[in-house]
């Protein structure tokens, strides 16, 4: 029988040691036209915050954005453990027993530094032939971003015409997103950040929960006895769905207020 989502829920909210590992854009803040302006909604912040809070529970944010920007929107308190850049980047310092290698930054080849600057120049030729475009540097790539263009068939075109530049550049991971196309000069994926965060934390159970395509390398690491959360309507691998931010939202209070029970009644 398959298990329903309050099922799931309930029974991992009951794990011994749980990590609950989240992506930011698209599943914990909706979407807005400047990446700048994104935020967690207040439900999930809260929910993050009181999970952060509760014994044997790691809250995890693992995100294509960079650690940087991770650790002054999502975690100023420095409570959680944060993986940026799609797993390139790693910021383990919250775990309580904290591993020998509690961060990971990126360091970057001469070769791959040059390779950068070849994509940042091809991203930056692209925006100014596309009106409403823009350039996201990171610490080792770059997303060419077109929610602002109106025009969808326009909008289709441009992030074509970024993807076929980047496929000339040998050696760039591409990924595409949500009105998004973005190129790293580093292999790393969400699912090497979670198997890293999983080895370094060793819950019994994970729960994580995301929108886009590159969150299908971290549902690819779940067990069975894991539960997998996508948010919105994309194809998963993922056995339970909720419709957006909002009903994640929703969902993330519930569910801290039952791992909170659970913990503090066996304290
Ligand atoms: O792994 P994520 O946390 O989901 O990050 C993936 C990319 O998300 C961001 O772009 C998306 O959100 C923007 C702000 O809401 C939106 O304008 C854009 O259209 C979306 O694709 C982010 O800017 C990228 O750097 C992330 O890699």
């Amino acid at each position: 029988m398959t298990e329903t989502l309050s099922d799931a829920l309930a029974r991992t909210a009951g794990a011994d040691h749980l990590l609950i590992a989240l992506d930011f854009d698209g599943t914990l803040a909706p979407f807005t036209e400047d990446p700048a302006d994104s935020r967690p909604l207040p439900a999930a912040r809260e929910a993050l915050d009181t999970l952060a809070d509760l014994p044997r529970t790691t809250v995890a944010i693992i995100s294509g954005r960079p650690l940087e920007f991770l650790r002054a929107v999502v975690d100023p308190a420095r409570r959680m453990v944060l993986s940026g850049s799609h797993g390139a980047e790693l910021d383990l310092t919250a775990l309580p027993d904290l591993p020998e290698d509690a961060e990971h930054d990126i360091h970057l080849t001469v070769e791959q530094l040059n390779l950068l600057d070849r994509a940042v120049d091809a991203t930056e030729r692209l925006v100014s032939q596309y009106p409403g475009s823009r350039a996201e540097l990171k610490p080792a790539g770059v997303c060419f971003h077109t929610r602002p263009i109106k025009d969808q068939r326009v909008s289709e075109q441009a992030l074509a015409e970024m993807t076929r530049a980047y496929s000339e550049l040998a050696g760039l991971r591409i990924t595409p997103g949500q009105q998004v196309v973005e190129c790293s000069v580093l292999s790393a994926t969400k699912g090497d950040g979670l198997r890293i965060i999983r080895a370094a934390a060793s819950p019994d159970v994970i729960v994580f929960a995301g929108d886009d395509v590159t969150d299908e390398d971290a549902m690819a690491v779940l067990t069975v006895d894991d539960l997998g959360i996508k948010v919105g309507e994309k194809e998963s691998a993922a056995r339970q769905r909720v419709s957006g931010p909002e009903e994640l939202a929703d969902l993330l209070s519930v569910f801290a207020d039952q791992r909170a029970r659970v913990v503090t009644s066996i304290k």
